[in-house]
């Protein structure tokens, strides 16, 4: 009997009911029992679970039979934030259909735009499906319309699913049967695999996960990854279902995962092409490119010693998130540690706190940026990740910056608040338009250094929760840039450097200097804080000398409370770097992203 594959993926705004979904139709196509059934099967890293997000995508096989017929449905599980929306392409690509999933009382929201917009480029058949019908005040019938505004599906296809109760979820599996394409592709032709996800098991390596678009593979096999150039025999293969069960091949059409001994995450790159080394018919397949950083910042251990520590934890690390790069950086303020660049600032708070959990090195760490382009008096361009890099105002001809294409979703009476936020940031705006009565889209092209420090979250508190934003990279823009240096006692620190508007910079350095008046504690001396553009100081702000001996009051005699009082403030130093003689706090090093609204 032959097998009818279909190959799906779930999109939705983040709570939108997802991972919950992907738990019913486990359920219902008897993948898994009732009793196996751990909720949220499907996000098994533990951060995931705390969290309450998707972050890698997996794929799990569904078999069953229906009508006589055998079926094999492949959900291919998207991660929905952002930050990881190049994972989000690849995985489309590996499929005919997805369901776009809205939550049937929140309604349209940013994300379900984004996800929908990229399933249409990748050309996939859309289902647009209403989950949470259970709720009291679900609306289905107005997010169908709505959804027909945004997205231009057609309100008679919506399926209505409650993915909590299990309302719906067997027309559902009809619907993903009868309306998503079989995948096609020759499985005698020459191998071409997409490679749209890996992880990594201790005992095993790499794990690819890989489809099929053409040919076989088979066990033992020797394969080829077409933009990596290496070649590796394959010892195991299969499929999730939803834990791994090896097979003898996988041919076209199908999903699953290669095992090929393969050290480092780090060697295979998501969007390659396997193939068969050395065939004349290897073909790559299109659309490959290197995820791109976004966001660098430098981490330092409070304590030299603790270098190597450090950078074992971020080979740890980079081991299993090939997405994550680090390299080694000097600071003459913060002496040894890296610069590391992540996807987004979502994907630089999940390594941290990876870091703080398996590692106990203290870390100092620096304020974010983003990545910038400058072309200077000879006419090179050079990119720039730390803004102590910038060269001097003298040798720039041109200065550029990344500029996203912002949407945000609101409802219609946080229109103007949200307006205001945008043009704040030096939002440009592009357009704006009803979803449905009472909500609307704004989009808004804004350099991303003002987005990834705090848009989303004073967009949130601007609409009480209400409005969604969602992001992608337009290009690098000229603007008026420069460099604001941060001066201790004379001394320029360089980790304090920040990459600001010119127009900006004046209160900027205010608002930085009055910042770190606060968070640098007092000395034995006065310790002078100054910002400069250049060799010019725009602020300067004074941090008086202490009064008292914190010893003073031992009276000299009793030594074991002195003792107690020193050990006291040395723990007091944890998270702290002397800058020349003067002790600076990681909240200092955070201080330079002040704006001056608060201070
Ligand atoms: N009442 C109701 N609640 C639901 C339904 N589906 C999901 N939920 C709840 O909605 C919340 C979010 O569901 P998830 O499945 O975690 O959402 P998700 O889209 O996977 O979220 P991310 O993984 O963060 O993208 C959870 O608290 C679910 O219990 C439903 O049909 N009805």
């Amino acid at each position: 009997m032959s097998v009818h594959i279909r190959n799906f993926a779930i999109i939705a705004h983040i709570d939108h009911g997802k991972s919950t979904l992907a738990d019913r139709l486990l359920e219902h196509t008897g993948t898994v029992s009732n009793r196996e059934m751990k909720e949220q099967l499907l996000d098994d890293l533990e951060l995931e679970r705390q969290r309450g997000i998707t972050i890698k995508a997996r794929a799990v096989v569904m078999q069953f039979e229906r009508n006589g017929k055998k079926y094999e449905l492949n959900l291919i599980d998207t991660p929905g934030h952002v930050d990881f929306q190049y994972e989000v392409s690849r995985s489309l690509a590996c499929c005919e259909g997805v369901l776009l999933l809205v939550d049937a009382f929140q309604g349209v929201e940013a994300q379900t735009v984004a996800n929908a917009y990229a399933a249409m480029e990748h050309d996939l058949k859309i289902i647009p499906v209403i989950n949470k019908i259970d709720l009291m005040h679900a609306r289905p019938d107005e997010v169908a319309e709505e959804m027909m505004n945004s997205l231009g599906t057609d309100p008679d296809e919506c399926v209505r699913v409650s993915a909590k109760t299990g309302e719906g979820v067997d027309g559902l599996v009809d619907a993903i049967i009868e309306h998503i394409p079989p995948p096609t592709g020759d499985p005698k032709a020459t191998l071409q695999a997409m490679v749209f996800d890996s992880n990594y098991d201790d005992y095993r390596g790499a794990i690819t996960y890989v489809r099929i678009m053409q040919g076989t593979v088979k066990k033992g096999q020797k394969i080829a990854f077409l933009r990596s150039g290496t070649s590796h025999e394959v010892v195991e293969l299969g499929r999730f279902a939803p834990q791994r069960q090896s097979t003898d091949v996988l041919a076209a059409g199908q999903v699953g995962y290669l095992i090929c001994n393969i050290k480092s995450l780090g060697d295979v790159h998501i969007g390659d092409t396997i193939s068969i080394p050395g065939d004349k018919a290897a073909e790559a397949l299109p659309g490959y490119s290197r995820p791109k950083r976004m966001v660098y910042c430098g981490l330092f251990p409070s304590d030299g010693q603790d270098f190597s520590e450090l950078r074992d934890a971020l080979e740890r690390l980079a081991v299993n998130d090939p997405s994550f790069e680090f390299e080694p950086e000097t600071s003459d303020a913060l002496g040894f540690g890296f610069r590391c660049g992540f996807l987004g600032l979502l994907h630089m708070e999940i390594v941290q706190q990876r870091l703080e959990k398996e590692s106990d090195v203290d870390l100092v760490q620096t304020a974010p940026n983003v990545t910038y382009e400058i072309i200077n008096k000879r006419g090179e361009t050079i990119t720039i990740h730390k803004p102590q890099d910038v060269p001097d105002p003298g040798d720039i001809e041109e200065f550029r910056q990344p500029i996203v294409r912002c949407n945000v979703i609101v409802p219609d009476d946080f229109i103007g608040a949200v307006m205001k936020l945008c043009q704040e940031r030096r939002g440009i705006q592009q357009s704006q338009e009803y979803l449905a009565a009472g909500r609307a889209m704004l989009t808004y092209d804004i350099p991303l250094a003002e987005v990834v420090y705090d848009l989303h979250d004073k967009i949130k508190s601007a609409t009480r929760g209400y409005g969604t934003l969602d992001y992608e990279m337009v290009g690098y823009e000229a603007a008026d840039l420069c460099r604001l240096d941060i001066m201790v006692n004379g001394n320029r620190v360089d980790a304090l450097s920040v990459v600001c508007n010119k127009a900006d910079a004046d209160r900027r350095g205010r608002a930085v200097a009055k910042t770190l008046k606060k968070e640098i504690e007092r000395h034995m001396f006065e310790v002078a804080v100054q910002a400069a553009i250049g060799s010019r100081v725009i602020a300067r702000e004074t941090v008086p000398a202490m009064r008292k001996n914190v010893t003073a009051k031992c009276y000299g005699g009793d030594i074991t409370r002195k003792r107690k009082l020193l050990q006291k403030q040395k723990e007091g130093k944890k998270r702290m770097k002397a800058i020349g003689n003067v002790e600076i706090s990681q909240k200092a090093f955070m201080a330079v992203l002040s704006d001056g609204e608060q201070g």
